[in-house]
């Protein structure tokens, strides 16, 4: 039911009527045709047994049958192209909608193989589940008319009969254990999630699992995990087809002896002639077709909730604030060309109901064209501070504001764009250098040459290739890439996070002479674990267990017995690597 209401969300009540009208025409049609085949077997020959059929008629019930083979055909062909095109149109984008505008924390939770799956499966549940819901509901509502309209001609004593036929198919479709397929189905799905999620895992850290030569560990678990799932998969398939054959073996036997029995009761009061004979074989295999219809929209439903939910699941997600300005005033300021000058003012913020305050009242400000080094030890906090200055995680409380704008009230993608950030992975995507750098394709080739002479790329050059997370780049080189990235866009605030982390001291240096020949009329916040990463910076924050602890220029702290002095003499006898 929740899929159902889902899927009239996304897709809008108009579009589900005009999908359940061509359904009653795509459906009913054949139907109606069917019916029409059926009373041209009474046309009489015009004498008053009404038993035989004329030459004409016959010609004219083969028509029927034709007709009503090409037009089912036609119906399934069009089902096919309306349903799994409304999936296309409507169900599918409103996902990836979904998971675009999702906020960070639900795809924390998420993990990545899963959410990939979801986006694979997407078409074909969103069709499925469209048949489900209204094609074969419109089917089944079809084949009821008939089976309504036909009942009338039938005798009382055939009509009792046909209903204890009914009634004993409901009770074998219902009795039979569907329950344990679909607990069977459950677990095999939740065996191939661990397969997808060990070979995800060791694939992403191949460098890893090779350098430690960890993959029997992987190649062991995946091993265990396949022979389940192939034991189980067996057990699957042999419960299933037993359930089939079972009840194929149960419907022809219920179809032949309700004909059967039916004639043996009407004996008396219906004269057997080819027309009642069809006419009860006719309404019998259709009232058990309607029946068995009935219990497969059940039994499919029960085994597609899974990935229904996992549709709802997704499709839900709690969004984001909105992309563009609401207050004119808000929107005016963030179009406008800015100083850079940022204050948080009493900032808390935690990523999770119940977790600690990741931020716990930070209080501080950043002048317009100032260079400020964040500092701390691992989990005290930097990283949130741009994550709360993205507005990526919501403030609990406090505010943050940029050249006096509460950037709470800016548009998330009027606020991002304002701010170059540079992370400490490049985040690269198959492509050209040149794709990579100016994604929207806004700076002309004049620019993008300089840029990438500025980060000294030239040995790159725009049209070299990059594969996938940069795979054929060094650690400094997509670091150039991402810094080059920053110069294109040259924003008033830059904030590098970790930016030089994984790079060698001479890719840090001319990191570090870009930013200041690029950036020298911008705020650069840099966040740091290397006291070395922040040298040049004229005033230092240092952070702890999620607050400011520390600040001032960075000669000062070092005379006072402070958290700067600490991590400078942690530094100097961690080897001289400066970690804060
Ligand atoms: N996505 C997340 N979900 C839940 N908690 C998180 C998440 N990211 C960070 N935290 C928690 O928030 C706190 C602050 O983390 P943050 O990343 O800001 O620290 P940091 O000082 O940048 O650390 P590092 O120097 O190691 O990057 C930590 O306790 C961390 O466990």
């Amino acid at each position: 039911m929740e899929a159902f209401k889902y899927f009239v969300r996304v897709c809008g009540v108009s579009t589900m009527v005009i999908a359940a009208v061509m359904g009653v025409v795509l459906f009913a049609v054949p139907t109606i045709l069917y019916q029409r085949q059926v009373s041209s077997l009474f046309v009489t020959s015009g004498n008053n047994n009404g038993s035989h059929m004329t030459q004409g008629s016959k010609s004219g019930s083969l028509a029927w049958v034709f007709l009503d083979v090409i037009s089912d055909w036609i119906a399934y062909a069009i089902k096919e192209f309306v349903y799994v095109g409304l999936a296309r149109s409507w169900i599918q984008p409103a996902l990836l909608t979904s998971l675009a505008r999702a906020q960070m924390s639900e795809i924390w939770n998420s993990s990545d193989y899963y959410l990939v799956s979801v986006v694979r499966c997407t078409e074909r549940a969103a069709s499925l589940g469209v048949h489900v819901f209204l094609a074969d509901s419109i089917v089944m509502i079809a084949n009821l008319g008939f089976v309504a309209y036909n009942t009338q001609r039938l005798s009382y004593s055939a009509l009792g009969v046909l209903i204890m036929a009914g009634a004993g198919v409901v009770y074998f479709r219902t009795r039979k254990g569907s329950g344990a397929l679909l607990a069977i189905q459950r677990y095999r799905r939740r065996i191939i999630g661990d397969m997808d999620k060990t070979a995800h895992d060791l694939f992403s850290g191949s460098r890893v699992v090779r350098i430690h030569g960890a993959y029997s560990v992987f190649g062991d678990k995946l091993r265990e995990l396949d022979s389940r799932q192939q034991a189980v998969g067996g057990l699957a398939n042999a419960v299933l087809f037993t359930k089939y054959l079972w009840q194929y073996m149960v419907d022809a036997a219920l179809s032949l002896g309700l004909v059967g029995v039916m004639l043996l009761v009407d004996v008396n009061s219906w004269r057997l002639t080819p027309a009642s004979v069809q006419l009860y074989y006719e309404t019998a295999s259709k009232s058990l077709m309607l029946l068995s219809q009935l219990a497969n929209i059940q039994a499919d439903a029960t085994n597609h909730a899974q990935v229904f939910q996992e549709l709802c699941d997704v499709g839900n997600m709690v969004p984001e604030a909105p992309w563009l300005t609401v207050s004119n005033k808000a929107g005016a300021v963030a179009r406008s060309s800015q100083q850079g000058r940022i204050v948080f003012s009493s900032c808390s913020l935690r990523y999770k109901q119940g977790d600690r305050l990741a931020l716990n009242g930070v209080t501080f400000s950043i002048r317009a064209g100032e260079r400020v080094g964040i500092v701390g030890r691992t989990g005290s906090g930097k990283s949130s501070l741009l994550l709360a200055l993205l507005r990526v995680v919501e403030l609990e409380s406090g505010a943050i504001s940029l050249d006096g704008v509460d950037v709470g009230k800016v548009g998330l993608h009027e606020l991002r764009r304002s701010i170059g950030v540079v992370t400490q992975t490049a985040a690269l995507v198959e492509g050209t250098v040149r794709s990579n750098i100016d994604p929207f394709e806004e700076r002309t080739d004049a620019e993008i040459s300089l840029a990438i002479r500025s980060c000294q790329l030239s040995e790159l050059g725009a049209d070299k290739w990059i594969e996938g997370g940069g795979r054929n780049l060094s650690a400094g080189q997509q670091q150039l890439v991402s810094i080059c990235r920053a110069v294109l866009r040259r924003k008033k605030v830059l904030v590098l996070d970790e930016a030089t982390a994984n790079v060698d001291e001479h890719t840090e240096q001319i990191i570090s002479a870009v930013v200041n020949r690029e950036f020298k009329h911008s705020t650069v916040v840099i966040i740091a674990h290397r006291l070395e990463a922040i040298a040049g910076c004229s005033r230092i924050l240092v952070m702890d267990d999620g607050r400011v602890v520390e600040q001032g220029a960075p000669r000062l702290l070092a005379t006072r017995n402070g958290h700067y002095a600490r991590l400078l003499r942690a530094a100097a006898a961690g080897g001289g690597n400066g970690e804060a």
